[in-house]
């Protein structure tokens, strides 16, 4: 198990920010955590790495408990630009977190090329355009190959070449094994990112999230409504004719293929074929509608 979290509950004074946060990470995989401003994202992340102490639960992670120091080397966390120096330079940061970690300087090197940020490494943090930091973040954050990654919002304000390019390097990352659970607003880039989202409402990560939310709807114009609607009736498809005569179903349990194929071998046309994905911003707006953000 790479994370489980169990019932995790943590109070400021009066106020419960985490109210029984619960979820498991069995295999490697890009997981994204989204909800309203204020609904307790940092919070969960400071809690993980123990930054923050919390009130009752559990969560180990990679089959450790979390305070274990030994994680310190597998796990890494990209926080808040806050945290970098504005005296120093992007090799200073990148150059403490390699003493740190006890590695050889030819990391550096190697994590500032796969960020591409070698042209920026000896300016000063006071000279860095967002973009920068958080691509020397992200540096920093990679720069031991960790096992997990934690990162908090780390694509908001990112000009587009920023956000593709950070893109770019976490779909990599994932490839190469790592575990990557990712806080943003930003749903259209989450929607490229992973099709896992935890949706987090009231201090708890929703039951909902967990099912499978990414649907695409199909909407087929052909040539024969009526007889393609009772064909494909006959064959025991799911399928509606919506108000615009289209044919229109789902792909949980049907296939747009063999729906077609179907249609063709009983000689009718398929004219015209229209794809809405059913993406992290639409579940969103179903699940949070009428919640106000802080
Ligand atoms: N040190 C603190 N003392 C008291 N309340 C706090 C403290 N830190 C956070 N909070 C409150 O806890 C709640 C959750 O905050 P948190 O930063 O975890 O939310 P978030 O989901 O990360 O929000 P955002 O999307 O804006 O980053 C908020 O109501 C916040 O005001």
């Amino acid at each position: 198990m790479i994370v489980q979290v169990d019932n995790l509950k943590k109070k400021y004074k009066k106020d419960w920010i985490l109210q029984g946060v619960q979820f498991e990470i069995d295999h490697p995989q890009i997981v994204a955590l989204v909800g309203p401003n204020g609904s307790g994202k940092t919070t969960l992340f400071n809690c993980m790495t123990n930054l923050l102490s919390f009130n009752s639960g559990r969560i180990k992670l990679l089959e450790k408990d979390y305070t274990d120091t030994s994680l310190f080397y597998d796990i890494a966390y990209l926080q808040d630009n806050r945290i970098l120096y504005e005296n120093l330079t992007a090799y200073d940061h990148l150059k403490f977190v390699s003493s740190v970690m006890k590695l050889p300087n030819s990391k550096i090197i190697e994590v500032a090329e796969r960020v591409g940020m070698q042209r920026y490494l000896k300016k000063r943090i006071q000279k860095f355009s967002l973009g920068m930091k958080q691509h020397l973040l992200l540096a920093m954050a990679i720069i031991n190959s960790p096992k997990l990654l934690l990162m908090d919002e780390p694509i908001n304000g990112l000009d587009p070449t920023s956000a593709i390019n950070m893109r770019k390097i976490l779909l990599e990352l994932h490839e190469e094994g790592t575990t990557i659970i990712i806080s943003s607003h930003n749903l259209d880039e989450i929607d490229r990112l992973t099709n896992t989202i935890y949706f987090m409402k009231d201090g708890r990560i929703l039951e909902e999230s967990l099912k499978d939310y990414n649907t695409k709807k199909y909407f087929l114009t052909v040539n024969q409504i009526d007889q393609a609607k009772a064909i494909l009736e006959e064959n025991a498809y799911p399928v509606k004719v919506n108000e615009e005569e289209q044919i229109e179903f789902d792909d949980n349990h049907t296939s747009l293929q063999e729906v077609i194929s179907l249609l063709n071998q009983h000689n009718i046309l398929v004219e015209d074929t229209e794809i809405i994905r059913i993406g992290a911003e639409k579940r969103y707006l179903e699940l949070f509608e009428g919640t106000n953000s802080e």
